[in-house]
């Protein structure tokens, strides 16, 4: 704890994701630029987005100035404990495993679907059918 700076958790500071309380991961370092979001020459929604993961390569992504780094220290409130944070945390990707244990189950009930959604009118044809030539039958 270099300097006498807090050391925050990955998701202690993905908590302030929002336009009034933003922290955001550079470096190992961590911002509250809640103070510039009106006055960042990038906007405020850039700096929204990319709360709650890792922002160094889109900071760097960026190219920003020598004079947009020197405004840096002046937010920093903290480091970022290296341990809590994801390896890359970029776009999140819809999960698919969207229940405990579906994945392994998933496939096979797919298959069962599909084959009681044939089956069905199937079945009710051919129940069709056997009613149709019982009453015939029944007629003569
Ligand atoms: C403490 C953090 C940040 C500070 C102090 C800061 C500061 C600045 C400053 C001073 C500029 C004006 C251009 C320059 O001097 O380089 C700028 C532009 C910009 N920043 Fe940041 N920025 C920060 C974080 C971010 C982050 C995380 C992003 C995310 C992508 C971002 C995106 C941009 C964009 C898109 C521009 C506009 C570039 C342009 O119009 O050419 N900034 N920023």
């Amino acid at each position: 704890m270099a300097g006498g700076k807090k050391v925050y958790s990955f998701q202690e500071v993905s908590k302030h994701s929002d336009r009034k309380d933003c922290w955001l991961i550079i470096a190992g370092k961590v911002y509250d630029v809640t103070p510039f979001m009106e006055e960042h020459p990038g906007g405020d929604e850039v700096l929204l987005a990319c709360t709650g993961k890792d922002a160094t390569a889109d900071f760097d992504d960026i190219g920003h100035s020598d004079s947009a780094k020197d405004l840096m220290p002046q937010y920093c409130i903290g480091e970022v404990d290296a341990a809590t944070v994801p390896d890359r945390v970029t776009y999140a990707v819809p999960r698919d495993d969207d229940g405990p244990k579906k994945a392994t189950t998933g496939a096979g009930a797919g298959a069962w679907a599909t084959l009681l959604q044939l089956a069905v009118p199937v079945l009710l044809l051919a129940l069709a059918f056997a009613l149709q030539s019982y009453s015939k039958a029944k007629a003569q």
